[in-house]
């Protein structure tokens, strides 16, 4: 049965090897990274954030970035890969591996973009500009907004500024954009109010939403997401994920119950349940220890403090 008034199908693009590994404590060795990816691929996924260029520093986990991709990419060509950068040296090093998508990432809030990638805002836009001219014509180009809902430093965030930011950055001419939930703290009322501001600006250009789900309201603002006629997702099976640098973020939405929940409703991903779910356990059952609280709630860990509320 088909819910009245939804998107008939929706796009999910895994990020567990991105998001959900870069919080795993103990390096996965990179030829398992690639064989819980063929998992994962197994499924039926046709979009993959598969890793991030950045410091080796910031994330150890992802400092195979450069032998992962073309692995991967080599046995599965008609699967579109993104990997996620912080500056140009990112986007070169992701060009480089045969990334299909270079995602910049930046943050909608001072603070997060400060702790996450040591810039001002202004200075993310302005080397957007950079990593653009490099990329033009080479790969694709998406821009993901990070705390574009609730910051872990500031709370709820206006969606107005939001809107504004959309503005500028799709000025570039960007490919794609994706907004991000970056704490999983945002209620449906919220997520839904932001939405329905930003959705002028976002008219005519594919729009990705990444939820995490730390107070368990993952899966209620994707049904939101769909009520507002959003049909992209990203989520993480065994929902995995959280940035190292948002304090209390956990996993992302989970692979698994998203595929359930749309399949419910009439909504295609093209996804087999009952892989996602297979492949779920086997992540769980190789024993991945997550740093601090980033674990997902699947995994049945405690939740982190509420966050300060701006009003
Ligand atoms: C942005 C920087 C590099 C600034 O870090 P910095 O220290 O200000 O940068 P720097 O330019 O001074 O360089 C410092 C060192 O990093 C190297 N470096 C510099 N850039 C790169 C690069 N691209 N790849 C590899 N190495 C790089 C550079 O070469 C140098 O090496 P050294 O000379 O010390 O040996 C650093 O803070 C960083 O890498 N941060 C990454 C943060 C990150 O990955 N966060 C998690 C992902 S974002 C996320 O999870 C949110 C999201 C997307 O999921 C959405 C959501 O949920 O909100």
């Amino acid at each position: 049965m088909h819910f009245d008034g939804l998107p008939k199908n929706a796009v999910i693009r895994e990020v567990c090897p991105r998001d959900g590994f870069q919080g795993i404590c103990d390096f996965i060795p990179t030829e398992k990274k690639v064989e819980f990816i063929g998992q994962m691929l197994s499924t039926g996924i046709k979009e993959m954030e598969i890793t991030s260029f950045v410091s080796p520093k910031a994330i150890p986990q992802l400092s195979d970035a450069a032998q992962v991709l073309p692995a991967v990419k080599k046995e599965y060509p008609d699967v579109e890969f993104t990997a996620l950068v912080p500056n140009v040296k990112g986007a070169e090093n992701a060009l480089a591996a045969g990334a299909d998508v270079v995602n910049v990432v930046f943050s909608v809030s001072e603070s997060h973009n400060m702790a996450n990638i040591r810039r001002t805002v202004e200075q993310s836009l302005s080397g957007m500009d950079d990593i653009i001219a490099l990329v033009r014509g080479k790969a694709k180009i998406c821009v993901s907004m990070a705390t574009s809902f609730m910051c872990p430093f500031e709370g709820r965030i206006d969606p107005r500024r939001v809107a504004e930011l959309i503005g500028k950055v799709r000025a570039k001419g960007v490919d794609c954009i994706t907004l991000a939930e970056t704490i999983g703290t945002c209620t449906p009322k919220d997520f839904t109010e932001t939405l329905q501001v930003v959705k002028p600006a976002l008219e005519g250009i594919p729009t990705y939403l990444h939820i995490h789900n730390t107070y368990g309201f993952a899966d209620m603002n994707v049904k939101c997401a769909l009520d507002e006629g959003f049909n992209r997702f990203d989520s993480a099976v065994g929902g995995l994920g959280g940035c190292p640098f948002a304090p209390g973020a956990a996993g992302n939405a989970a692979t698994e119950d998203l595929v359930y929940l749309m399949q419910s409703m009439g909504v295609d991903t093209g996804l087999d349940p009952l892989r996602v779910v297979t492949v779920a356990r086997a992540l769980k059952a190789y024993g991945l220890r997550t740093m601090g609280s980033l674990c997902a709630s699947s995994f049945g860990k405690p939740k982190p403090e509420m966050p300060v509320q701006n009003q």
